[in-house]
């Protein structure tokens, strides 16, 4: 499916409510971003809430990160396509069978098929904790190998530090969808996140689409936010 939406910013509502979530939406304009409902608000508010922001002309961006044997992964897939989202993903390190069986499952939506993306290493992880869990190459090669290996299974892309765009868009092509969390303007937390990028270093890294939540929905004026990151975007 193509985008229908011409800004990079996928805005994260990592809400424990619809009611905070949708009142944050309200305030967005989906000329002006994409959103996303990851694990915490769908866990709370479940699919009628994606329903709703589908209804509302967002494109949505169903972050459940699957991560389970093949033929579950490929179910779920499926019933996130229902939805009508605009993109859904799966844990690359869940495997090359399980990626597969989510691209088969998608092919009956034909034009209508979300972006199937695969999370890689993710952007909290740092290169001792990835090594404390029994990967023993360095963290850049991990991400690599991942990104390949969802690639060749026909995944659209993969989620990434920004800090790996540049060498994942030289080895897996311009159309390979890059989608990078761990986005940090130089006014915001760093928070949790581990390996973060500004926004204008991440597009220049080579990112199609900046993941943002805190520094957007902790922002006293979330709408004045998101522009000062498009104006930062478009001034580079
Ligand atoms: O798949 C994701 O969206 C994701 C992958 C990753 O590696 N790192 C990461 O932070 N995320 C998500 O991106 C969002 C980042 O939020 P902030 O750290 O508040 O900007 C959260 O909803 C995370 O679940």
């Amino acid at each position: 499916m193509q985008a229908q939406v011409s800004s990079p910013i996928i805005v994260a509502l990592d809400y424990d409510h619809a009611d905070r979530a949708l009142e944050l939406a309200d305030q967005l304009d989906p000329a002006l971003c994409r959103v996303k409902v990851g694990k915490e608000l769908f866990t709370a508010a479940g699919p009628d809430l994606v329903r709703t922001l589908v209804r509302r002309g967002f494109e949505v961006f169903l972050d459940l990160k699957f991560h389970d044997i093949p033929n579950t992964v490929a179910a779920a897939v499926k019933a996130a396509a229902r939805l009508g989202v605009w993109m859904v993903n799966v844990h690359t390190s869940g495997g090359e069978r399980m990626m597969r069986a989510s691209v088969q499952a998608l092919r009956e939506f034909g034009e209508k098929k979300p972006l199937l993306t695969g999370v890689t290493v993710l952007t909290s992880t740092t290169a001792e904790e990835l090594a404390a869990v029994g990967v023993s190459r360095p963290l850049k090669k991990q991400v690599l190998s991942l990104a390949s290996s969802a690639k060749n299974c026909g995944l659209d892309g993969v989620v990434c530090s920004a800090r790996e765009a540049r060498v994942l868009r030289e080895t897996c092509g311009p159309e390979f969808v890059l989608v990078s969390p761990g986005i940090r303007p130089a006014w915001s937390d760093r928070g949790d996140q581990r390996r973060t990028l500004t926004p204008s270093e991440a597009r220049v890294q080579g990112a199609d689409f900046l993941v943002v939540g805190r520094p957007i929905t902790a922002a006293s004026d979330p709408l004045q936010s998101l522009r000062d990151i498009l104006a930062e975007i478009a001034d580079h």
